[in-house]
């Protein structure tokens, strides 16, 4: 389980004000570019300072230590070791990595060959991003806070991926931009991150079905600020606005105000 208390990051501006929310099952985190993703994932890993609290199955963020049950793909992770194999080894003797399985999953992309003995970032972007996402979920974990795991990938590698997410860990969330991806996470909750703030949680199925119409519409599933005095509700099965999931990107929701 995943607990935010009075969470907030500053830096120059304002990325989080006082969040409360609670993640007790897999998540899909939807947000613009600018809008926090990569914070609340590097904030929850430990990797960057935040006030208020952070719970991770009841221990706070900071006072965690040898924690093996928390994996990420994000890349300031995995910059130990020279070679792709390295970091395996690497992880396999720290975080109990299952090198059987990380092979599994990238045979399965069709990329261990061509990946196996290069350091990471000298592969592609999509190659890097496949293999960080097989060494998060290869440490079989409770719980995996994946960041933007379908850029730069082909759609076959997509569906593979979203088939890995669905698998391979318990609890936790996966960032993404993309809004056409909903439908592969029918039971999962979602959730928006947006000017500051975290709405949630909605289930996917919900949000498949919505339209995005300005202001502070009647029996919506759901009001957001979109920026400062400005609002856009989210309608089921309605017959004005902008069918969500047409949007392509949730940065385009900007485009229906
Ligand atoms: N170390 C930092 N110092 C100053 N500002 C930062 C730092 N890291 C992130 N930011 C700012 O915080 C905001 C959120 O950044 P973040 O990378 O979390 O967004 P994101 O939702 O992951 O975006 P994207 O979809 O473009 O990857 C941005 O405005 C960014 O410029």
């Amino acid at each position: 389980m995943l607990e935010y208390r009075d969470f907030t990051v500053k830096f120059e501006s304002v990325v989080f004000q006082g969040i409360n929310m609670t993640i007790n099952r897999k998540g899909i985190v939807l947000g613009p570019n600018g809008s926090g993703k990569t914070t609340i994932i590097k904030a929850t890993c430990g990797l960057m300072p935040y006030k208020g609290y952070i719970y991770v199955n009841g221990m706070e963020v900071r006072k965690i230590r040898n924690y093996l049950g928390l994996s990420t793909n994000l890349v300031e992770v995995y910059s130990i070791g020279r070679k792709v194999k390295d970091i395996v080894y690497i992880f396999e003797e720290i975080k109990n990595l299952d090198g059987d399985m990380f092979r599994r999953l990238l045979e399965e992309a069709r990329l261990f060959d061509q990946v196996i003995n290069k350091p990471l970032y000298k592969l592609s972007a999509g190659q890097s991003s496949i293999v960080r996402l097989a060494l998060a979920l290869s440490t079989n974990p409770k719980v995996a806070l994946i960041d933007e795991p379908f850029e730069n990938l082909d759609p076959a590698r997509r569906l593979i991926i979203a088939r890995w997410l669905k698998e391979y860990f318990e609890e936790g969330f996966v960032t993404t931009h993309e809004l056409d991806l909903l439908k592969e996470f029918k039971d999962w909750d979602s959730y928006i991150l947006i000017n500051g703030k975290i709405y949630g949680p909605i289930p996917v199925t919900d949000l498949i079905e919505a339209s995005v119409v300005e202001g502070d519409v009647e029996n919506s599933i759901l009001t957001i600020e979109i920026q400062e005095g400005k609002t856009l509700s989210f309608v089921k099965n309605a017959q004005i606005g902008a069918r969500l999931t047409n949007l392509g990107s949730i940065d385009r929701i900007y485009g229906v105000m």
